[in-house]
């Protein structure tokens, strides 16, 4: 992967037409949380746009990508979907805490031992020097089972402000539910917010030329009302 700050060499003069390529950033942000909360459909559902049919339990670690823009500017968002399962991550955990620039801890609100994990799971964070400079929000996943919810917003709000963490509760099986009144956070924002403060911060060390994947979304066009998910960051441009 290449450096932002490598020099490019070039003669002649520089017209729009031979400027080199811009380069695009990568942001890589980390899913962490026990073996099935959904870390596997949030993150296929943001960069597929859909629900997995079917998911395996992660082995290691897979990513997944999306090109997005952002103010105009590309961006590659990287999701590393990291497995839950202690016996799949032992060989992975060092690689994946390497160059995060942000973290997304997940527990299923219907499962109220994924959340008792949260402290681990961030004391893991800490211990791979990932501090609070490096963003971290807190997802409540599977709204959609509103019958069998045990982790209630209150105390996860209670947990998220303790941690200085935005919390965002969704469904990565139907983001627009309307079983629950509608309140869930699309998952769509959730990580779209993740960006723009990942935007707004310095500029990141990881970049790229250009490459043509991942479906582009234009922030400022569709679909990402932030609204609900835009609670602790505040979000510039179309979130
Ligand atoms: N009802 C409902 N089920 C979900 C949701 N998200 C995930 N699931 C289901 O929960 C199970 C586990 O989902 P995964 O995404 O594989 O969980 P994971 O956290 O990646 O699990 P590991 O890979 O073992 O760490 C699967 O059967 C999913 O279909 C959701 O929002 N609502």
């Amino acid at each position: 992967m290449a450096e932002s700050g490598s020099s490019v060499e070039f003669s002649g003069t520089l017209t729009s037409s031979n400027l080199p390529p811009a380069r695009t950033r990568i942001f890589k942000i980390i899913v962490i949380g026990d073996s099935g909360v959904g870390k596997t459909c949030l993150t296929y559902r943001f960069c597929a746009g859909r629900f997995p049919e079917k998911t395996e339990a992660t082995i290691g670690v897979d990513f997944r990508e999306r090109l997005v823009e952002i103010d105009g500017e590309k961006i590659k968002i990287q999701l590393w979907d990291t497995a839950g399962q202690e016996r799949f991550r032992k060989s992975m955990v060092q690689h994946y805490y390497r160059n995060v620039h942000a973290v997304v801890f997940v527990y299923d609100v219907t499962n109220a031992a994924s959340f008792r994990s949260l402290p681990a799971w961030i004391e893991e964070c800490k211990q791979h020097a990932l501090g609070t400079e490096v963003p971290r929000i807190l997802v409540g996943n599977k709204c959609d089972l509103q019958d069998s919810v045990q982790v209630g917003t209150d105390v996860a709000q209670q947990f998220a402000d303790t941690h200085s963490m935005p919390l965002f509760e969704t469904s990565a099986k139907n983001p627009n539910s309307q079983e629950d009144g509608g309140n869930s956070d699309h998952v769509e924002a959730i990580f779209m917010t993740v960006a723009h403060k990942l935007k707004s911060q310095k500029p990141l060390v990881l970049s790229q030329p250009p490459v043509g994947s991942g479906g582009t979304v234009n922030l400022s066009k569709g679909g990402t009302d932030g609204g609900e998910g835009s609670r602790s960051w505040g979000c510039s441009g179309g979130c």
